[in-house]
This record gives C-alpha cells, sequence and structure tokens, in this order.
C-alpha cells in the first residue's frame, strides 16, 4: 500500500538533515547560528575552490588587494570566530553549572564537552587550546556536511538513473525489516547490497575527487616525468575510480561489481581511494559512511521514489558541478509516495 505525494527538491532537504546530524554531534544540538555558519562555511569552500591569481603570485601584497580575496577571507574567518566563541561559551557556562550541583547539565557529552573536558584535565602532552577546539569544530563541519551531503545525493541519482539497482535495495531493505515501523542505525549491519551501493556510488562519484594537496618531499620521477621536491600534488581519485586499466566497464553503475571483492574503503587498495589514503586519510570516513548509509536507508524503506514529468530513468541529467565537492549540478528533484511497512 502507499500514498501519493508532490515533488520535492530532495537536494536541499539532504543539505538541512546532514547540517542538523553533524550539527547535533558536534554542538550537541542546533546552533542558534547553524543557519549562517553552514552559509559562512559555503562562502570559505567556494573561495579556496580553483586556482586564481592570488595563487600564481602568492607573495604578491598588491595582488591580494585588488582581488580582495583576503580580505573576503578576513570577514568570513571574524564571523565564524565570533559564532564559535559563543559555543565554547555556552558550553563552559553549562558545565559550571553542571559542576554547581545541577548534573543533568554535564550527563550528555557532546564533542565541545569532551574537548573542554580534555583540556581542563590537562591529561594530554601537549596543551589544548580553545582555538585549537574551535578548530576541530570548524574541521568537522567544514569536512563533513558538503561530502556526506554530496554522497547521498549521488546514492539516490545512481538508483533514479538504475531502477533495477533500485528495486533491489529497497527488496533488500523491505524484507529485513518488515513491518518494522523505526529502522535504527545497528540494522544497517544487515544491509548487505545498500553496501555495495554506497561503495560504487562513492568509486564514480568521490565528493571530495582531488583529495588534499600533497608536497613532494624527495625528488622523485613517474612514468619519466621528474617531480621536483617540494611540488605541490593533487591525486585525482575520480579518474582512478573510473580508469578502465582497474575497472571492468568502468563507467557503468553496478554495485556487484564489488561484492565478494576485497577492495575496501581503507586506503589499501589505490585503485580506489574515496576517503584517500596513508596519514591524510579522511578521519571521520566511519561517522561519513553512517551518515550516508542511515538516510537513504530511511529514505528508500519508507518512500517510494518516482522521476518528475514522466521523466524516464535514462533522461535523468547526472552533470556535475565543478567544486571542492563535486555534487550534482542540477538539484534532484523527486515525487515520493509514502510506502505503508
Ligand atoms: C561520505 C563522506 C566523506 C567522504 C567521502 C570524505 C572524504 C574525504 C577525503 C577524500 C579526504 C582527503 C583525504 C586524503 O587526502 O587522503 C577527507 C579529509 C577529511 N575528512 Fe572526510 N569525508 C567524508 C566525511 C567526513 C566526515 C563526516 C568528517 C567529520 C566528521 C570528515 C572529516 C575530515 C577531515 C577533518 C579531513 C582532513 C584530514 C586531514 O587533512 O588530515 N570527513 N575526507
Amino acid at each position: 500500500m502507499s500514498t501519493a505525494g508532490s515533488k520535492i527538491n530532495l537536494t536541499t532537504r539532504i543539505f538541512s538533515l546532514i547540517n542538523s546530524i553533524i550539527s547535533r554531534s558536534a554542538f550537541g544540538d542546533k546552533s542558534d547560528d547553524q543557519v549562517e555558519f553552514v552559509s559562512l562555511i559555503r562562502q570559505a569552500i567556494a573561495l579556496s575552490t580553483g586556482l586564481d591569481l592570488d595563487d600564481l603570485f602568492p607573495s604578491s601584497k598588491v595582488l591580494h588587494m585588488l582581488t580582495g580575496y583576503k580580505g573576503k577571507i578576513e570577514k568570513i574567518h571574524k564571523r565564524v570566530d565570533k559564532i564559535l566563541d559563543n559555543v565554547v561559551r555556552k558550553h563552559q557556562e553549562k558545565r559550571t553549572r553542571g559542576h554547581d550541583g545541577n548534573k543533568s547539565e554535564i550527563e550528555n557529552e557532546d564533542l565541545v564537552d569532551v574537548l573542554l573536558r580534555v583540556q581542563q584535565s590537562g591529561s594530554l602532552d601537549i596543551q589544548l587550546t580553545i582555538n585549537n577546539i574551535k578548530s576541530v569544530i570548524w574541521d568537522i563541519f567544514a569536512a563533513g556536511t558538503d561530502t556526506s551531503a554530496t554522497t547521498i545525493g549521488w546514492v539516490m541519482s545512481e538508483m533514479m538513473k538504475n531502477p533495477r539497482v533500485r528495486e533491489k535495495a529497497q527488496a533488500e531493505l523491505r524484507q529485513a525489516f518488515k513491518g518494522k515501523e523505526l529502522l535504527s542505525e545497528t540494522d544497517l549491519e544487515e544491509l548487505t547490497y545498500l553496501k555495495l551501493v554506497v561503495k560504487e556510488t562513492l568509486r564514480l562519484h568521490p565528493p571530495s575527487p582531488l583529495l588534499v594537496p600533497r608536497e613532494c618531499t624527495e625528488q622523485t620521477i613517474i612514468d619519466g616525468y621528474e617531480i621536483p621536491k617540494k611540488t605541490m600534488i593533487l591525486i585525482n581519485a575520480w579518474a582512478i575510480g573510473r580508469d578502465p586499466q582497474y575497472w571492468d566497464d568502468a563507467e557503468s553503475f553496478i554495485p556487484e561489481r564489488f561484492d565478494g571483492n576485497l577492495i575496501d574503503f581503507k586506503g589499501n587498495n589505490f585503485e580506489y581511494i574515496p576517503f584517500g589514503a596513508g596519514r591524510r586519510m579522511c578521519p571521520g570516513m566511519a561517522f561519513g559512511l553512517a551518515s550516508v548509509m542511515f538516510p537513504v536507508a530511511l529514505l528508500l524503506y519508507h518512500f517510494n521514489w518516482k522521476l518528475p514529468n514522466k521523466m524516464k530513468s535514462e533522461d535523468l541529467d547526472m552533470t556535475e558541478d565543478f567544486g571542492l565537492t563535486v555534487g550534482r549540478k542540477y538539484e534532484l528533484c523527486l515525487i515520493p509516495t509514502v510506502y505503508d511497512v
């Protein structure tokens, strides 16, 4: 049984869901300034995307002034710093109330509470500063929001483009949780096929396609090219994931290719590195995967999905947008129909 619905913009809903998830994990709750904070992150990411004149002449102060780049970054930094000061101050006040006898205030610690506790305990070899804590919060938002939301957008897009895969994933879910109204995160363990779908999506659409830039620490020769010491190296995980030398039918979306295959996200298989590899690989991998798997499982379990305007699956536009994270160029609009479990 199902109840018909109308068209929704899934892209914007996914971003606001992921913002709330990350916000709750980092701040313990939605921050009063969450909307502004996320918009500032977007602006900062947009400014750090691509090569501009400042990158070509980094030591030219005049150029920095002319492009206004530095001014824009400083303006964002000032505002972000104020918001983060507020977050830290509120947590400090809450901790003080907790130590003054109101124990419920410190029962459920969020990330900021943990960092403040570690800072006050002095248990680390290095002294954690308030600026360090603010940087961690910033990192989690900047690195965790767009990557997870973009991946969910691609998982849903690939499943709309490939109805066979969507139906198989939905059948697995509805069979595993028949009649169950509320799913929990631990239920995800049973979803073998959905895991393959997410894996295949990350092969074709790694949200950070060029990883974090590296600097060459010693002169090296690769394929006859001499790479001098200190050269900035960009690794194209997107191209590696589509390289026909490593992948059969590389451009096609076939989750089954990972079935029984030992290739994993963990950075040991260099033909598949959506989370990077080595010392700078993504520290939020487990959190990121859970933040993708769980919402996708809920979307597929509780709803059936159709493309609007009688569009055929093969006509869905999969053009990518260029940026630090590479998402869909056009927002994904779909018609959900509630599925009675
Ligand atoms: C599907 C979700 C995600 C994907 C695909 C992803 C992917 C990546 C990639 C490719 C890198 C660069 C790794 C390298 O250059 O070797 C990275 C770095 C990073 N990620 Fe993620 N990420 C995701 C989610 C998250 C989440 C949820 C968090 C935090 C809660 C996070 C935190 C970070 C941080 C802090 C870095 C920088 C690490 C460093 O520079 O040392 N990521 N991520």
